[in-house]
């Protein structure tokens, strides 16, 4: 979100002052043929209208009419490791970034270098979960929405997720088990599949599907660009009109 900083205020102020005292100066001299008229009204204009103008800017602060508030969101991204979560989430929030509403991007990896003493059981999944719903409830309590992606292979913890926060989007994020092996960039694949790595979903433990997503996007059949596509026109039709 960007804040007009107090410099950028007065250089506007100044150079509307400048096109408008220099129109009401034409004008009047359009009109009266005197040039000391007309800079009379100019400079006349000038000092009533800036505190005119302060006035005017005061009332209307008070007034609430016309001002709409963005009641704060949270897209959850889930679905097996590799489905594409990471990628299609960053994307997601470049383009939700432009819509200058307060937001934060919140990470399976970044949160797991935060809070490095979490396993993969299902007990400390679930108790990891409830620590990001709370993260998520803090930030919302701030008016900030949030991009978040995360494996979260149980409808439990989803479930109690959805209830923990406001406006809850789950973005089921599919792809067969079989590609994502194939898009094993980070290894993790191999390492479930060698013993390496307990409970990793699809491998050695299960992923629970999702059965009420508001969004799946089947990344066997859709590129990036389209899953971004949809999930930005979602958000913009229903919770950033
Ligand atoms: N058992 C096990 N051991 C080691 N590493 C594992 C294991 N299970 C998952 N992973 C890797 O961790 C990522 C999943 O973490 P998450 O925090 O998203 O999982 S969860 O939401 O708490 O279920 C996930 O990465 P991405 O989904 O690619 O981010 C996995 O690569
Ligand atoms: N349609 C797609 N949607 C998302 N990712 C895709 C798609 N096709 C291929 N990929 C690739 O799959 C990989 C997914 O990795 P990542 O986003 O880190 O997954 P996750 O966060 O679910 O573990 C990336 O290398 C990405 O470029």
């Amino acid at each position: 979100m960007y804040k007009e900083t107090n410099k950028r205020s007065i250089v506007k102020g100044i150079s509307w002052r400048v096109v408008a005292t220099t129109t009401t100066i034409a004008i009047v001299y359009f009109f009266f043929d005197r040039l000391d008229l007309a800079i009379a009204a100019g400079m006349i204009e000038t000092v009533l209208k800036i505190a005119l103008y302060w006035f005017h800017e005061r009332v209307w602060q008070k007034i609430k009419w016309g001002k709409k508030r963005i009641d704060p969101f949270n897209l959850w991204f889930t679905g097996l490791p590799l489905s594409g979560k990471t990628t299609i989430a960053d994307r997601v929030y470049e383009e939700l970034q432009e819509l200058q509403i307060p937001l934060e991007r919140i990470d399976s990896k970044d949160i797991r270098e935060l809070i490095p003493d979490i396993g993969y059981t299902r007990e400390e999944r679930n108790r990891h979960m409830h620590r990001i719903g709370n993260l998520i409830k803090t930030l919302q309590n701030n008016s900030v929405s949030t991009v978040a992606s995360f494996v979260s292979p149980y409808r439990e913890s989803r479930k109690a997720i959805r209830e923990m926060v406001k406006n809850n989007i789950v973005v089921y994020v599919k792809a067969d088990v079989e590609t994502c092996k194939e898009r094993d960039y980070k290894g993790a694949y191999a390492k479930a599949l060698s013993g390496e790595y307990q409970n990793f979903s699809g491998v050695n433990d299960v992923y629970e599907e999702p059965q009420h997503a508001e969004i799946v996007i089947d990344t066997d059949n859709t590129s990036v660009e389209e899953a971004v596509r949809i999930i930005v026109k979602y958000i913009k039709k229903n919770h950033v009109k």
